[in-house]
């Protein structure tokens, strides 16, 4: 049974530094296999992790919701605030700029009340957390892939890109003894990466390449890293999706921050890095435009087809000796993962 890799990336954070290529096979091996790595931080200040989590989370949802939806720029998958059963999350695109997070907190905060440098301090330093984190897993993996080093360090994801954070809540309910109360259903992120920071309480599981649903404990010292479609995509199927949900079999209320890399301009589009297509891996994607393939997921149709979304969108059916895409139909790939 293979496991989901667990790999220290403390001080890691640069190709050629000591360990580098260890840790490189280590977490290559695991994107490969689930789409997944759960790695070892450590780099923020662990205050500002326990403040993000015991003090400027709970401030955040304690707001009143016609506060919290002063954050709603635009309709699914834009939206800035949304809730959802158990589920209240709110978005903020760019969330590298310290502006952005500052306008974010000054459209809730208008006037002195709440702790807003608290707020900026803790979000923007989680940021850069997950964005450190994010930057040592895609670079393992395109290296690990054959992709070259000038070539990966202008990819989309590392370059040119909305790093974009959401904060959720998840209310406390009655503990659920038999555990099958999902929290959030199954889904892939349409994203590059998404790095997933939890706190104490459980809830993160992934689907293993086994076909087992797989819990991701909730350390303070650790961040899931998972591949979205967009990273797919772009490796032509190498990397697959990870299917994740989120299930809290204790009921326990429960605080998230993720932080998911996207194209920084909604007309990008995405298709597989031409080194990853030959003849032993034909191509699996046409180029994608992110945005109108965000809209479909969520469209009517989109929800229809649940987490068959990409390869209806994009994905081509390889003929033997075939190649000319205006043949090619739309659908029958089956997700990897
Ligand atoms: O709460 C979690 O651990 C995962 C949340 C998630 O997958 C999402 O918001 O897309
Ligand atoms: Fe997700």
């Amino acid at each position: 049974m293979e496991e989901l890799g667990r790999v220290d990336l403390r001080g890691l954070q640069e190709p050629g530094s000591p360990g580098w290529e260890e840790a490189r096979a280590a977490v290559a091996a695991s994107m490969l296999a689930h789409g997944c790595v759960v790695v070892v931080a450590g780099v923020a200040a662990p205050e500002l992790r326990d403040a993000l989590f015991g003090r400027v989370l709970p401030d955040l949802f304690a707001l009143p919701r016609d506060v919290k939806l002063r954050n709603a720029p635009g309709p699914p998958p834009h939206t800035g605030y949304f809730s959802h059963g158990v589920q209240e999350s709110v978005r903020i695109n760019h969330a590298d700029d310290p502006d952005s997070v500052r306008a974010f907190a000054d459209l809730l905060w208008p006037d002195a009340a709440g702790d807003k440098p608290l707020f900026c301090e803790a979000v923007s330093a989680a940021e850069r957390e997950m964005q450190r984190l994010d930057g040592a897993v895609v670079r393992m993996v395109l290296e690990s892939l054959g992709v070259p080093a000038e070539r990966v360090a202008a990819a989309p994801p590392l370059a040119d890109a909305n790093h974009m954070v959401r904060l959720t809540h998840y209310a406390a309910r009655a503990a659920d003894d038999d555990g099958g109360l999902l929290s959030m259903a199954a889904h892939y992120d349409y994203s590059f990466t998404t790095v997933l920071m939890q706190h104490d309480v459980e809830g993160l599981e992934v689907l293993a390449r086994d076909g087992r649903w797989v819990a991701v404990p909730p350390d303070r010292d650790t961040c899931a890293v998972i591949a979205g479609e967009l990273l797919m995509v772009m490796t032509n199927g190498r990397v697959p999706a990870c299917l994740h949900r989120v299930r809290t079999p204790s009921g326990r209320e429960r605080f998230l921050a993720l932080r998911s890399t996207l194209p920084a301009r909604t007309s990008a589009v995405v298709g597989p890095l031409d080194e990853l297509v030959d003849g032993a891996h034909p191509r699996l994607y046409r180029p994608v435009n992110y945005a109108a393939y965000a809209r479909f997921k969520y469209s009517d149709d989109g929800r229809e087809l649940g987490n068959r979304t990409l390869e209806a969108f994009c994905g081509v059916v390889n003929k033997e000796g075939g190649g000319d895409d205006d043949g090619v139909e739309q659908q029958g790939i089956v997700a990897a993962g």
